[in-house]
Formats: structure tokens, C-alpha cells, sequence
């Protein structure tokens, strides 16, 4: 059992660091103490230095990494500048943004083993800590796992039971949640929160999908251009919004409700807000509200016009899998039409990259049939659809190849012979704001930057279909919107995998539910989310509104359409 000390664990002063190669530096005069024991959020636009400054913690910056490093960091009482690499893994786990990164064993359980092993504990106690980190991460089942088997989930489920095997004094996660379903989230959340509480282990985790983080962190610390410009208590972060808006950064539904509602306080559940809105006070107040500033409709409320087009996608009991005697989808029938945007959702490994990877024909049906634009992909070669699929990995890594991100924009219209490239380019880079980075290597940026090349790539071929995996983690507010209004005002066809349950009810017009490789819900999004079987079965919950407007005995399902709804009904309608 970890014997705690008490005091300052992490001490970080007047920090810098500039990348190999850069001229600027990245980190600009970093200042930050925290405390033993406290579970701090660490958040901020894309691209504004939180991985790196997560790397400087275990030492990988500068020890590994090179570059110009100045300033002192302490850390559970050494100095990471003085101290050897081991020294310092001994004392901080970090938790990689991005699992192929972390993950170098063939199996799971040597993955997990190999923090134990290296702290020298015996075989028997090794066996027990990987036993119960894999239990504490919902894996048990998979110990005996090649790792390469596994989704993208499940790796970062493994990422995080290889630390918690160690119980390091502190634990640096760089959005370690960002790939999983919501109930895993917070299964894991609640796990590492109760080992925060009891062994006092100090946690620093990065994150931009707030509302599922603010429950459980004791202080909110704001990066922006390389500095922290903000650093509260979560109880009162939300106290200063305009922090939050003016950064782009997605702010809890209970509480952007609140604040379009232009009352003060900050729930974080639906309770909790029903509990604000149910006063005298804000009864009374409803009767002179009839309409709301900056309120605009933005839930999509059909798959429109498109319902009588020739369907682009048709699939017939389609049985698929990467081992003939493990079938991971069993008996997909499902068609997609021209225009349709349709979010793919459900628990972790529950076949949505297959789905995916069947709809590029990357995959031969082991049985039954899927036809991709009217041709049977049996009788066809996976290169004979190049153009007209734009297909992006859950992984951007693995596109990513050229040398800047304008040739990685570049390189599908050059290899389909297009005349108008450099057109093409410039508008794929533009859409994703990313055309002020074509210059860099795509290695040296961020994960959201390189998230957006990889999809800018696949834009300048202006593909008739696109297919993204789990396109918005790591991305802050303005460009998940920047992207997905993208999309939405090209009239694309879209299918994209996803655990956003708010972002597939503001952009799909369509969403499937997928459980074991089938699809077990396929409707409009407000029909689907009523469902609460559906959603308990596939680890999905109800988006806060949507459970805030149920409370109130309301129809809604947007911020937009609640507080409309609360405009034009009599408060004492309302089921309070
Ligand atoms: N290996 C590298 N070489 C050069 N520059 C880099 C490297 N890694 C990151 N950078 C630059 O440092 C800046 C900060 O990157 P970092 O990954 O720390 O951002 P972040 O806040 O974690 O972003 P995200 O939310 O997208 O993960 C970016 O502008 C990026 O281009
Ligand atoms: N390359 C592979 N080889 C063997 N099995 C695999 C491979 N990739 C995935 N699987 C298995 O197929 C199943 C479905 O994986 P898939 O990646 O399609 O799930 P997913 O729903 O996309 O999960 P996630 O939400 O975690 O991304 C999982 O049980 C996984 O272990």
C-alpha cells in the first residue's frame, strides 16, 4: 500500500520548451503546483501544448525528445531535469493520448506486466496486479489478447491498467477516455477516482469533452498559446464562461442551458439542474421569456429529403471478421443513402470500425453481400473505388506519410491525376484550419491538427462518400462544429463512428446502434435516445438535455429547443 506524504507533489516553475526544428517555443513560462491527492482537468484549444506539457512530467521531454528545455520541474520530490528516466517512471505513470504509442507488447498481459516486472516485484505479485488492473478497466476478459486484436477502446482501456498495475504517485493521462463508450468512461473515471480518494494518488488528466470530466476533478487548469491563463476550483470554473466560449471550448449542456437561460449557477447533472429550475423564481421568470437570444435550430430532425435516392451502400446479411471462426459482424442488413449522415455508435468493440472498414471494401464478406455504389465488392478491386471513398482512421497516424500537410493534401489528387490540385488543396486545409500548419511535418503537430490533415487529405479528392472513425476526439468546440458544419452545408454523405452521443443528435440524420456486431437501433436520433434499453445494451446514454427536459416533463432535444419550449409554455405546465 502507497504510504502518502502530503504536500506539493508536482512543482513546475517558469517552464519553456521549444521542439526540435521550431523557432517558437511551445511552452512559454509554465507555473504549477499541485497538491498530493488532488485530481486536477487539464484543458484547452487544440494544438496549445497540453501533451507537451504531460511529457515533460515523465521526462520524456526533454530527456528523450531533445529540443530547448529551461525551468524546474519537481515532481514527488525529485527533479525531473536531474533524473533518470526510470527514476521518474517509478514516480509518474503517463497515460499516452494516443494507445499504438504506448502499447509495444504482443499481448495484453505482457503489457501489463511489464511495469511490475520492471519495479522488480515477484511473479505471483505480478500475476495479481495484472489480474486486477484488467478487472479495474472492464478487460479481464481479454488478458490472453494479441494487443493488435484489439479496438481502439480496448487499447486505451489497456494504456490505463498498464499504470494502474504500477500505482504510481502520479498519474498524467492524456485524454485516456477519449475512445471509449460513455459507460466505460465512467466506470474507468469512477475506478481512477477512487483511487485518487484512497491512496491519494495525484492526478493530472487532459481532456476536452468537459461535462464528462467535471464530476469528478477537484480543480480545472486552462492552457492557451503555450500558458496557463486559467486555474480554479471545478466548483467555481464555470463562474467565468466567457473563459470557455472565447477559447472555443465545449462547455457542459447543464450549464451552457443555464447560462442561455441567463441564470447563475453550475450544475453538472440533470438533476442538479432541475433542482435550479425548479424555483418560484425561474417559474416566475419563464412567463415573460419568449424568446431567447441566440437561439437557432440546430438538431437535426430528419434524414430529409433523401429517403427515395438509390441507396449509395446496400448490405445483406453481411458476416464479417478478421478470423473465420470469430465472426465480429453477424448478419448486418443496412442501406445509406446519397446526403444520409449517419453516426455509428455502441460499446467498445461492438464492430463499428469493421462496419466501417466493410463500407470502404476494405473487407471481403464472409458471408452475404455488400454492394458499394451498385457493385458487388466481391467482384471488385478495393482500388477501383479510390476517389469516390475518403476513408479516415480512428488512428490519423496511420495515413499520415508525406512531409508537410499540404503534400498529405496533395497526394490524392496527384495520384488520381486531378488538374485543379493546388485549388483542391487549399480548400480541404481551409475547411479543417489547418492551412497556416502546410508547411510542418504532420508528426510535429498536435493530435487534433493531425486529425484534421488526415481528413483534409481525404476532402481534396471530394470523395462521393466518407467514412471517418471517431472523427472528433481531442478536437476542442469550434472545430468539431467547423468540421461537422462542413459536412453538413456540402451535403456530404457521411457515415462516422462515434461515443458523442451530443455531436451525432446535432449532425446525424441518422443513427445506428450497434451490440456483438449487430445493429440493434436505426432511426432518427430523438427516436433512438428514447429508447433506454437500446442505450443501456450499447453503453450510450441520454445527452443532459435531453434527461434535464425529461425532468421537466418536456419534449426537446437540443439547448435551442428546450429553452424555446420553456419560452412558449406557461410555467405551470411545466411538470415541476
Ligand atoms: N514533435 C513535435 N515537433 C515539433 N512540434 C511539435 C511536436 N509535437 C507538438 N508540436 C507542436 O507543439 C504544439 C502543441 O502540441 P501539443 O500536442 O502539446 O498540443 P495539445 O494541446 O496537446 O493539442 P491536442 O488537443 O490537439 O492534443 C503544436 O502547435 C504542435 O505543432
Ligand atoms: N485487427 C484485428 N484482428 C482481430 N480482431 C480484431 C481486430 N480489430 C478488431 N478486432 C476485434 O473485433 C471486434 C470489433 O472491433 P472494432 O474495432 O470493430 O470495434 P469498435 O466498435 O470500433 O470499438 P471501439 O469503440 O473501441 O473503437 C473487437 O472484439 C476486437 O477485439
Amino acid at each position: 500500500m502507497r504510504q502518502s506524504k502530503g504536500g506539493t507533489v508536482i512543482e513546475i516553475k517558469d517552464l519553456w520548451y521549444t521542439y526540435p526544428g521550431r523557432s517558437e517555443p511551445t511552452l512559454k513560462g509554465v507555473n504549477l503546483k499541485i497538491e498530493e491527492g488532488e485530481f486536477v482537468l487539464l484543458t484547452g484549444p487544440t494544438g496549445c501544448g497540453k501533451s507537451t506539457l504531460l511529457k515533460t512530467l515523465n521526462g520524456i521531454i526533454p530527456h528523450e525528445s531533445g529540443g530547448i528545455f529551461s525551468g524546474k520541474i519537481k515532481i514527488a520530490g525529485i527533479e525531473t531535469g536531474d533524473s533518470n528516466q526510470t527514476e521518474i517512471s517509478r514516480r509518474v505513470g503517463l497515460v499516452f493520448q494516443n494507445p499504438d504509442d504506448q502499447i509495444f507488447s504482443t499481448t495484453v498481459e505482457d503489457e501489463v506486466a511489464f511495469g511490475p516486472e520492471n519495479l522488480c516485484f515477484e511473479r505471483p505479485e505480478i500475476d495479481k496486479k495484472v489480474e486486477e488492473a484488467l478487472k479495474m478497466v472492464g478487460m479481464s476478459g481479454h488478458r490472453f489478447d494479441s494487443t493488435n486484436s484489439l479496438s481502439g477502446g480496448q487499447k486505451q482501456r489497456i494504456c490505463i491498467a498498464s499504470m494502474l498495475a504500477m500505482m504510481p504517485e502520479v498519474l498524467a493521462m492524456d485524454e485516456p477516455v477519449s475512445q471509449m463508450d460513455p459507460a466505460g468512461t465512467r466506470e474507468i473515471l469512477n475506478t481512477v477516482r477512487e483511487l485518487n480518494r484512497k491512496l491519494k494518488i495525484t492526478i493530472l488528466l487532459v481532456e476536452h469533452r468537459l461535462h464528462e470530466l467535471m464530476p469528478f476533478a477537484d480543480r480545472v487548469v486552462i492552457m492557451d498559446s503555450g500558458k496557463i491563463i486559467f486555474d480554479q476550483p471545478a466548483s467555481k470554473a464555470f463562474d467565468q464562461l466567457d473563459v470557455f466560449h472565447r477559447l472555443g471550448l465545449r462547455v457542459p449542456e447543464p450549464i451552457e442551458l443555464c447560462h442561455t437561460l441567463g441564470i447563475k449557477a453550475s450544475p453538472f447533472s440533470a438533476e442538479e439542474t432541475f433542482a435550479v429550475l425548479n424555483t418560484e423564481n425561474f417559474k416566475e421568470n419563464t412567463k415573460s421569456y419568449r424568446k431567447f437570444p441566440g437561439t437557432e435550430e440546430k438538431v437535426n430532425s430528419s434524414g430529409c429529403s433523401i429517403e427515395n435516392s438509390e441507396p449509395l451502400i446496400s448490405i445483406r446479411n453481411l458476416w464479417s471478421g478478421y478470423d473465420k471462426n470469430k465472426m465480429v459482424l453477424r448478419g448486418i442488413n443496412l442501406e445509406i443513402r446519397r446526403g444520409e449522415r449517419v453516426a455509428v455508435m455502441g460499446t467498445n468493440g461492438s464492430g463499428k470500425s469493421t462496419l466501417l472498414l466493410n463500407l470502404a471494401a476494405m473487407f471481403k464478406p464472409y458471408k452475404g453481400s455488400v454492394k458499394i455504389f451498385g457493385e458487388d465488392v466481391r467482384s471488385k478491386n478495393p482500388y477501383s473505388f479510390a476517389g469516390r471513398i475518403g476513408f479516415v482512421f480512428q488512428n490519423p497516424d496511420l495515413m499520415l506519410f508525406c512531409d508537410s500537410a499540404e503534400e498529405e493534401a496533395s497526394f490524392g489528387p496527384v495520384q488520381l491525376k486531378f488538374e485543379d490540385i493546388e485549388k483542391r488543396v487549399r480548400i480541404s486545409l481551409e475547411a479543417m484550419s489547418i492551412f497556416h500548419l502546410r508547411q510542418d511535418l504532420p508528426q510535429s503537430l498536435s493530435r487534433g491538427q493531425r486529425l484534421r490533415t488526415a481528413v483534409a487529405s481525404v476532402l481534396s479528392i471530394d470523395p462521393e462518400l466518407i467514412l471517418l472513425d471517431e472523427p472528433t476526439t481531442g478536437q476542442d468546440r469550434v472545430n468539431i462544429e467547423q468540421m461537422m458544419d462542413y459536412f453538413k452545408n456540402k451535403g456530404s454523405t457521411l457515415v462516422f463512428c462515434t461515443h458523442d452521443i451530443e455531436i451525432a443528435m446535432l449532425y446525424a440524420t441518422r443513427i445506428l446502434v450497434m451490440n456483438e456486431g449487430q445493429i440493434i437501433a436505426d432511426g432518427k436520433g430523438r427516436d433512438v435516445i428514447k429508447n433506454i434499453d437500446i442505450l443501456r445494451k450499447a453503453s450510450l446514454t441520454q445527452p443532459p438535455v435531453v434527461e434535464i427536459a425529461n425532468y421537466l416533463g418536456v419534449d426537446a432535444y437540443s439547448i435551442t429547443e428546450l429553452v424555446e419550449t420553456l419560452a412558449h409554455r406557461s410555467p405551470e405546465v411545466i411538470k415541476c
